[in-house]
């Protein structure tokens, strides 16, 4: 039987750990069936419990750009390691990973890290409001920014009413403060800027969306939204969580010539390790403890061993002059090619892409925002997603994901998984 080792884990994670998962979107709710239990990963391979290999398009949800376990990473880990795990003092090797992104990336003097994405946007927003005075924030549906309070909300009926909870336990007194707009309509903000003046302390936003699958900004929308956080004295917020150092090495922030006044990030400056960061202007930054009022900590914060991973991470990326025009080839052929021969099976979808990041919707012909993703046929894509699992392609388990391609996916990989789409049996 197909996936039978993971089968009897996924029971027995289910008595200990709820949903059998430490993180939802592993639990394939969203593909239905029963969740793989990887077991290595090696370059651009995962190998399950049952001893499958896949070629992977998740890549731990972004960190691994690199590939898994890139031989120069472990072996620096294996050293930093021999020297103790996590001191709970500064180190020298902080302020070399954050001088290093300091010189790296536009508009930003300082860097603090912390140990996750979602510590990361929570620590921003209060930083904003820390530093504006204000306590109203806009997010965009279908953005992610992690899973603190205030980003749990969904869109009120009606513009001018507040947020309501998306999840039990995030209370009304919370949602009051977060203000949602769809992506890529300018007029929704440019009225909750109206009918909340004075009161915005930030607008928040995945520069490209990753989490209603991806969707890119249009018609300059960035650009716009800089210009109306300057008229109404509200920070820009780049979440760059997925996108930093996976677009360029300055990020979003690069590739759009787009200054934000906050950047987070995640992921991909880890390494694989859990580490998130937040940066700022000097003006900005000045505001957090312990040199500022902005209360903000963490207990693993910097620690050795995670800023090692990442720090050589991005040194290798840094070091290759070709490293995004190689990952944005590799992306746009699997674009074209898995495109063609959908197109040769009769079956409408639209492939978004930017970069090493891309989503296929299925049975739609453009999706700008988080209603048209869900517009697209979610069905055929678990159906799609499953007969490529089978045939050794791991894709995100939800068509409200995006893939992350890695550089570790190269032609034999490519033609490999052309092989599975071609395969793919479709009812109409
Ligand atoms: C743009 C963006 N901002 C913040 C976060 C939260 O980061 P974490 O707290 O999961 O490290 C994320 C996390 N991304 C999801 C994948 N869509 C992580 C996967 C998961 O939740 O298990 C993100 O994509």
């Amino acid at each position: 039987m197909l996936y039978e080792r993971s089968s009897k884990l996924f029971e027995e994670a289910y008595k200990y750990i709820p949903g059998g998962v430490n993180s939802p979107v592993r639990a394939f709710k969203s593909v239905g069936g029963t969740p793989l239990f990887m077991k290595n990963a090696q370059g651009a391979y995962l190998t399950d419990e049952d001893d499958r290999q896949y070629i992977d398009y998740i890549n731990s949800w972004g960190p691994a750009i690199l590939g898994h376990t890139h031989p120069e990473v472990l072996e620096a880990i294996k050293k930093q390691a021999e020297k103790g795990f996590s001191y709970g003092t500064p180190t020298e090797l902080e302020t070399e990973i954050a001088k290093f992104i300091v010189e790296n990336v536009p508009n930003i003097d300082q860097i603090r890290m912390v140990s996750s994405g979602t510590e990361a946007c929570m620590s921003a927003i209060r930083l904003a409001r820390g530093f504006t005075g204000r306590e109203k924030f806009i997010k965009f549906e279908g953005c992610y920014h992690g899973h603190s309070d205030s980003f749990l909300i969904k869109a009120g009926s009606g513009l001018a009413t507040f947020g309501n909870p998306s999840s039990p336990g995030v209370t009304k007194g919370t949602a009051k403060d977060t203000l949602t707009a769809e992506y890529n309509n300018i007029e929704q903000v440019e009225d909750l800027f109206k009918h909340n003046s004075g009161e915005i302390a930030a607008v928040i936003i995945e520069p490209v969306g990753g989490n209603m699958g991806c969707v890119l900004p249009e018609n300059n929308f960035l650009q716009k939204l800089r210009t109306l956080c300057d008229e109404n004295g509200a920070l820009l917020i780049f979440d760059e969580v997925m996108t930093g150092f996976r677009l360029a090495f300055g990020g979003a922030q690069e590739l759009y010539n787009v200054n934000a006044d906050i950047v987070t990030y995640g992921k991909i400056i880890g390494g694989g390790l859990p580490v998130g960061a937040f940066a700022a202007r000097n003006e900005i930054m000045d505001y957090l403890a312990p040199k500022g009022a902005v209360y903000q900590a963490g207990t693993l914060s910097g620690n050795p061993l995670a800023m090692r991973a990442g720090f050589e991470t991005l040194k290798l990326i840094k070091k290759d002059e070709n490293f995004y025009k190689n990952l944005a080839k590799t992306t746009e052929t699997l674009d074209f090619e898995i495109g063609k021969i959908l197109n040769e099976k009769g079956i409408q979808h639209k492939i978004n892409r930017k970069g090493s990041m891309m989503s296929i919707f299925f049975h739609i012909s453009s999706v700008s925002n988080f209603a048209e993703a869900g517009n697209a046929n979610h069905a055929l894509f678990n159906n799609f997603f499953h007969q490529l699992l089978a045939n050794g392609i791991y894709l995100p388990p939800s068509g409200y994901e995006s893939w992350f391609i890695s550089d570790a996916i190269k032609e034999t990989e490519i033609d490999k998984t052309l092989e599975a789409v071609r395969k793919f049996e479709y009812f109409n």
